[in-house]
């Protein structure tokens, strides 16, 4: 996805806050989906729900759009309450996001990503060009891709549509429920990275729910951790919940192997030793830009002990093994 894009209404655009408070969900039939649940997701941040099969993940997303209405407890959207909205026009301004997308079959894609846009009532005119800025906001060129049905594009070129139709009316939040679990891992790794370059650029309020922590760990600003209930069990930054886990139960969640994991999402400049005048000479060396999984990857592939991190091609420090494990864990991010 091109995040260089400059979109309709500039590179400066807008997103909500969403405010939880004691939020709970009781199905007819008794089943307590959610039972008391309250969360702040700040403006412009991507906050994933994570947790087990049936804890209540879709629940509490759903009920943020009213596709399910919330049986106790309010939901406010930049301090309003949206239960006092009306629900179509609630969604307008409310992107959504589902596993294997549910584009319109008959519809074209340029008429997919066109279908809020042409709600709103804007000209043809107007929707054709938002459509193809998207396609190509996502990475897909729009005289190849306009005119063309879902069923002649690639898993992820489809969820790539399902991204740019839910931006199309430049909403405030946008939900995604299992976004790319239908992709293959490669091509999810793949699209992970582009949807991070984008959000970079347009700075959503992203709710996002999924199983995978990794996927979690490299997309959140924060993290959401529920059980059963929707009982939310840690609410932190993913670099925080790896280092940090509050209970036996949420170190057990996510995973054994959390340090990797930690180092992943840590900043090489974290750890650096600032140094003058250095040269890299045949020392292994990582962008300042990186994380401490980089600068590992790139002593154990050499077997060295320290690298050299480089700014603008032009060395600016140290990073040696032993500093890489004595590096603390941010508080926040
Ligand atoms: N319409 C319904 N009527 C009764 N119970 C329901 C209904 N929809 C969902 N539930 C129940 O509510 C609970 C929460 O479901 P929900 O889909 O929110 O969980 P989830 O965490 O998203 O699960 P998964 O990860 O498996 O998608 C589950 O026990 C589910 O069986």
């Amino acid at each position: 996805m091109d995040a260089t894009a400059i979109t309709e209404s500039g590179p400066a655009r807008s997103a909500a806050s969403i405010t939880l408070q004691d939020v709970g969900k009781t199905y007819p039939d008794g089943t307590v989906a959610v039972g008391d649940f309250s969360l702040e997701v700040r403006a412009g941040e991507l906050t994933v729900l994570i947790g087990p099969s049936g804890c209540g993940k879709s629940t509490i997303l759903r009920m943020i759009n009213r596709l399910i209405e919330p049986t106790k407890g309010t939901i406010l959207l930049d301090g309003q309450d949206i239960l006092k909205r009306n629900p179509v026009e609630l969604r307008r301004h409310i992107g959504y996001v589902i596993q294997n997308v549910g584009l319109f079959p008959h519809q074209k894609i340029g008429a997919n990503i066109g279908t809020v846009p042409k709600l709103l009532g804007w000209d043809r005119a107007r929707v054709r060009a938002r459509a193809d800025e998207l396609l190509d906001l996502v990475g897909l060129d729009p005289a190849r891709y306009r005119d063309r049905y879902p069923h002649e594009l690639s898993g992820g070129q489809r969820q790539r549509v399902g991204v740019a139709r839910a931006l199309a009316a430049d909403p405030l939040v946008l939900l995604m429920d299992e976004p790319f679990s239908a992709v293959d891992p490669i091509a999810r790794g793949r699209l992970q990275e582009e949807f991070l370059k984008l959000q970079a650029a347009v700075r959503k309020t992203i709710v996002m729910v999924t199983h995978d922590i990794d996927e979690a760990v490299r997309l959140g600003d924060r993290i959401a951790v529920l059980a059963e209930g929707g009982r939310l069990q840690q609410y932190a930054p993913p670099a925080e919940l790896l280092s940090r886990p509050n209970s036996a139960a949420v170190a057990s969640f996510v995973g054994a192997d959390r340090g990797i994991r930690r180092l992943a999402v840590t900043p090489v400049r974290d750890a650096l030793r600032t140094a003058d005048g250095l040269e890299a000479g045949d020392r292994p060396t990582v962008e300042v830009t990186g994380t401490l999984y980089d600068a590992l990857a790139a002593m154990l592939t050499v077997d060295a002990t320290e690298v050299v991190v480089v700014e603008d091609g032009r060395p600016v420090g140290t990073v040696s093994r032993s500093a890489i494990f004595d590096t603390p864990a941010r508080e926040t991010v």
